[in-house]
């Protein structure tokens, strides 16, 4: 029977237990340059034990920042900054793939420089800007031009250059959570009559270049997608799922990329077992898991490997703790997205003799 301390090959890589640590936006790399510092280093290389770490989602340009204080791969100040963070986790026999990611219409021009946000349409997403006060209500974002499409997958293949300079294991293609991709991929968001819109092929074109571009740059086995297939986050919707996300799961199958991670808990709309089928390749599942519902998703052959989000935050050595039926600090809300180091490098890991 498959238990999470089991390894698994993950594209090229071998990981020694299929405990993986969910992508976490933490707002920790403060300064107008979004570089990567010292306290991120010592916050990752803290959960290095993990069986893979996916980062933080890191904006491949200016134009796909939508939060205060995430990081970038666009520059090569951010690049000497992330080589800190993989040298540490390498050090402590770690590995790390960096998520790429672009917000899309999920901004607001206050991080833009005043530009309005670009998305596959015009639509005014429901919410408000996540973390800013006084609460902002998103604006309706500029469609973007046919001809400036090359340059959004240019930006993502540079990205992706730049994660190999920064010492990076892989990159994991952000598609899922009602960001960038994920807009162009679902109806709901995705009204365009061009070679980018329209039938379910012309909506993930844009995803697939990104994919395709990103696998020129570091082969197949090393690059990921995250997949949101609930479609629940930032006022997403498609009407046809499973037609929609089993395309993408398909095309991405046929490419031999090294893992989809699908954000969707246990639940009975879940699409997971149906994908994993399509992909045929190594299938993560997260959100909300517990050791005994991941445990499940393992032994039922529903998922391949678990990611774990806020019990990552608060556990510094999960697999360990994981291993030992161990206590679980309670994470700190509070300190999810606070730039201190109090709530993020400073949750106790167990004694050694714990
Ligand atoms: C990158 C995020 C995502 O994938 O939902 C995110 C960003 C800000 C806060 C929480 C999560």
């Amino acid at each position: 029977m498959t238990t999470l301390f089991d390894p698994i090959k993950v594209g090229s890589l071998e990981l020694p237990n299929r405990i993986i640590m969910a992508p976490l936006t933490r707002s920790r790399a403060v300064g107008a340059g979004r570089v990567p510092n010292a306290l991120m280093a010592e916050y990752y290389v803290q959960r290095a034990s993990a069986g893979l770490i996916l980062s933080e989602a890191t904006s491949v340009t200016p134009m796909g920042v939508g939060y205060a204080d995430t990081p970038g791969i666009w520059s090569d100040e951010q690049v000497e900054g992330w080589k800190q963070v993989t040298a540490a986790v390498h050090d402590a026999g770690g590995r790390i793939f960096l998520q790429l990611w672009h917000v899309g219409r999920i901004s607001d021009p206050l991080f833009l420089d005043g530009e309005l946000p670009v998305a596959p349409s015009a639509i005014q997403p429901k919410g408000h800007v996540s973390l800013v006060r006084p609460v902002k209500p998103y604006v309706t974002p500029r469609a973007l031009t046919l001809e400036e499409i090359p340059a959004i997958v240019a930006a993502y293949r540079k990205g992706a250059e730049n994660a190999k300079k920064a010492g990076f294991d892989g990159v994991e293609i952000h598609g899922a959570n009602g960001y960038l991709l994920d807009q162009f991929l679902q109806d709901s968001t995705n009204q365009r009559t061009d070679a980018y819109g329209g039938p379910i092929e012309n909506r993930a074109r844009l995803m697939l270049e990104v994919t395709d571009a990103c696998i020129d740059v570091w082969g197949a086995n090393r690059v990921g997608m995250h997949l949101a297939p609930r479609r629940d986050a930032h006022d997403m919707g498609d009407s046809t799922p499973l037609d929609t996300f089993g395309y993408v799961a398909r095309e991405l199958g046929k490419r031999g990329i090294a893992f989809i991670c699908a954000r969707e808990a246990i639940g009975a709309d879940r699409l997971g077992p149906e994908l994993k089928k399509i992909f045929g390749g190594v299938y993560i599942a997260n959100e909300k898991l517990t050791k005994e519902s991941a445990d499940q998703l393992l032994t039922s052959g529903d998922a391949d490997a678990v990611a774990f989000g806020q019990w990552f935050i608060a556990n510094p050595d999960l697999p360990e703790r994981l291993k030992r039926n161990a206590p679980l600090n309670a994470p700190r809300p509070d300190k999810f997205y606070a730039p201190t180091a109090e709530g993020y490098t400073d949750y106790p890991a167990l004694q050694a003799n714990g």
